[in-house]
């Protein structure tokens, strides 16, 4: 199946230039989209709760602070950018109350959408711009000039203009520079969860972490260790990130590119993509879902012990010792870029 990619000579930015945008959060997301609508001519407020703690950083970069009752009152494009978890209480009480003829409501991923856990009005256009990136990657690509590749989906179009819109804020947060393709909020929130849980984010963790394990387990020194499976990673993906697998095993000893052909495969086995299929399977089904929002119910008890957890494998400490030898790794993350 093809797909549809837009680049910035496909966008018509004047689209969201005429709108007056709302953006709900200022965290990863809210703060990179927030900046980076602005810089591009976009008017922006910011909706954030008396008492966040990110208010103050919205307003050291100058934008203006509004309750998110009051920011969706004013805007006519609301983009919700607030945890996933808790986004259906403020569309309940902020957002929906104010919600007008015309107006649109933007999603960063689709999870509230694709659960039904938020349901809007037949009058409003519902769709979505969700970056391929962290957020203040994001930023961070913008300001230098180049972007993060974004999907848009439109759910609801009562307007008949959701897809030049979603097209226009994308590329003002610098997404059509990179390529920006179109998909539905079924597709985008099921590989998005799909790609963190089993590749990007837990799949590579618990490699590293257990690739760690079984090497400082065997004698060897933990910043050996270190090396070897976290620092070169970025490495390696560097170039598949460049050219493609091809280009990385070009680049690699023969040695480890006949170790990489023949050893990848009893690492990933076919027991782990059978895994990979269930959780797959638990995200399409729902499960996943009513998990996670029971989980947060709950007061997060167990992602709370397992983030813990993380924190203190030894592979945190050895890391600590050794980047702050290297000033140009241990970058820290900032909301202004
Ligand atoms: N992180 C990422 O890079 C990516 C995230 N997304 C999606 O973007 C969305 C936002 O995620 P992310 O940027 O990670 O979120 P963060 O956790 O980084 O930030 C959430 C923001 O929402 C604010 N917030 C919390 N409660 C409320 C409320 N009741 N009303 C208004 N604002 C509130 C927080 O303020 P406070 O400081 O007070 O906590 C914070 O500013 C999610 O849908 C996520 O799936 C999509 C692609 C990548
Ligand atoms: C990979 C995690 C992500 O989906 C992202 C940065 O794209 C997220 O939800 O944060
Ligand atoms: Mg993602
Ligand atoms: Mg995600």
């Amino acid at each position: 199946m093809s797909v549809e990619i837009f680049y910035d000579d496909d966008a018509d930015l004047s689209i969201i230039q005429g709108r007056k945008v709302a953006v709900i959060g200022y965290g990863s997301q809210g703060h990179a989209h927030a900046l980076s609508l602005r810089d591009s001519g976009v008017d922006v407020r910011i909706g954030l709760p008396e008492g966040s703690k990110s208010r103050a950083k919205a307003e050291e970069e100058g934008l203006r602070v509004l309750s998110p009752g009051e920011a969706s009152a004013e805007a006519d494009l609301i983009m919700i950018l607030a945890p996933d978890t808790k986004q259906r209480f403020i569309y309940a009480e902020d957002i929906e109350p104010n919600l007008k003829d015309g107006d649109a409501i933007f999603f960063g991923h689709g999870f509230n959408i694709r659960y039904e856990l938020i349901k809007p009005p037949a009058n409003v256009d519902v769709a979505m711009v969700a970056p391929k990136g962290p957020g203040h990657l994001v930023r961070r690509q913008f300001v230098d000039g180049k972007g993060v590749p974004c999907l848009i989906a439109v759910e609801q179009d009562p307007s008949g203009n959701a897809q030049a819109l979603a097209l226009a804020y994308a590329a003002a947060i610098g997404g059509a520079r990179a390529g920006v393709i179109k998909t539905t909020f079924k597709e985008e929130t099921e590989t998005d969860l799909f790609g963190e849980q089993s590749v990007l984010c837990g799949g590579t963790t618990a490699l590293v972490q257990t690739g760690f394990e079984v090497l400082t387990e065997a004698g060897y020194a933990p910043e050996i260790a270190y090396f070897e499976v976290l620092h070169e990673l970025k490495l390696i993906v560097d170039l598949m990130y460049e050219g493609g697998i091809a280009r990385m095993r070009y680049s690699i000893s023969d040695t480890a590119e006949y170790g990489d052909l023949t050893r990848g495969p009893r690492v990933i086995t076919p027991e782990v993509k059978e895994s990979m299929r269930r959780i797959l399977g638990e995200i399409q089904d729902g499960t996943f879902a009513r998990e996670w929002v029971g989980e947060d119910e709950a007061g997060r008890p167990n992602f709370t012990k397992l983030q813990a957890a993380g924190e203190q494998h030894p592979i945190e400490e050895t890391g600590r010792k050794l980047r702050g030898l290297m000033s140009w790794v241990d970058r820290p993350i900032t909301e202004t870029a």
